[in-house]
């Protein structure tokens, strides 16, 4: 946004655009901080759950990108399991959800749109050749209208080389108490304008093999 401060044209800006500027500024930094985090988290969470996912997705960046290399939005058609993964992060604990953004839930877990709605289960989001994938939730997450998320594109690529990076080279893995045994990281979450894991700390990324 700083660009703005500075305009092409070279005029000094009045009060009314800084105010402009500052209020756009922040509601950017807003709308974006916890949300992101919240996927992310989430994520980490379900990794660390369903190990065969992450292996799965794991293997395809290993085939698509090669061993020790990182993922680029270019890749992003050629890994349609890590891409399934973070669809189903999305739809299976949605980040925006007080108020009428609610319906979001009621949406993402609705059984005749997503059949098994509290099974996670990113295979969903696959073609097959008989059947076809269930609806994008990128539909809903994001809301739509005059009120749709104006990160929602940022996002899509942010959460992709996020997820896709984190896979390409961690493990994710549940955490260990103090005598090192795993602990059970339990799905819970806050409610609020953005829904967060409430237990930091209940997976642990460990460096993948090279
Ligand atoms: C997983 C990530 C995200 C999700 C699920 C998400 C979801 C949403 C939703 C559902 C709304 C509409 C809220 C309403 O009902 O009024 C919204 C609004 C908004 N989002 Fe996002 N968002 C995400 C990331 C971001 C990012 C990265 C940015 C900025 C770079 C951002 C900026 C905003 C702003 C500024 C608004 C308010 C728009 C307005 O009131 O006109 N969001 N977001």
């Amino acid at each position: 946004m700083s660009i703005y401060l500075c305009p092409e044209d070279g005029h000094t800006l009045d009060s009314e655009e800084e105010d402009i500027i500052k209020w756009c500024s922040a509601a950017l930094y807003v709308g974006g901080a916890d949300t992101t985090v919240s996927a992310r988290a989430s994520f980490a969470l379900l990794m660390c759950l369903y190990p065969d996912v992450q292996r799965r997705a794991q293997a395809e960046i290993d085939e698509v990108v090669g061993k020790g290399g990182l993922p680029t939005w270019a890749d992003e058609a050629s890994l349609p399991h890590v891409s399934s993964v973070i669809k189903e992060v999305l739809r299976f604990a949605p980040v925006v959800c007080l108020g009428p953004p609610r319906r979001v839930l009621a949406m993402t877990h609705d059984p005749g749109l997503y059949p098994d709605p509290m099974t996670f289960n990113p295979s969903r989001f696959l073609a097959a050749p008989e059947k076809s994938p269930q609806q994008d939730p990128y539909k809903v997450v994001f809301r739509f209208g005059r009120y749709v998320c104006p990160g929602a594109h940022f996002t899509e690529v942010s959460l992709f080389l996020n997820v896709a990076s984190i896979l390409a080279t961690f493990d994710i893995l549940k955490a260990v108490d103090d005598q090192g045994r795993e602990m059970d990281p339990v799905i819970e979450y806050t409610d609020g304008i953005t829904r967060i894991v409430p237990r930091p700390g209940a997976s642990s990324l460990i460096l993948a093999d090279p």
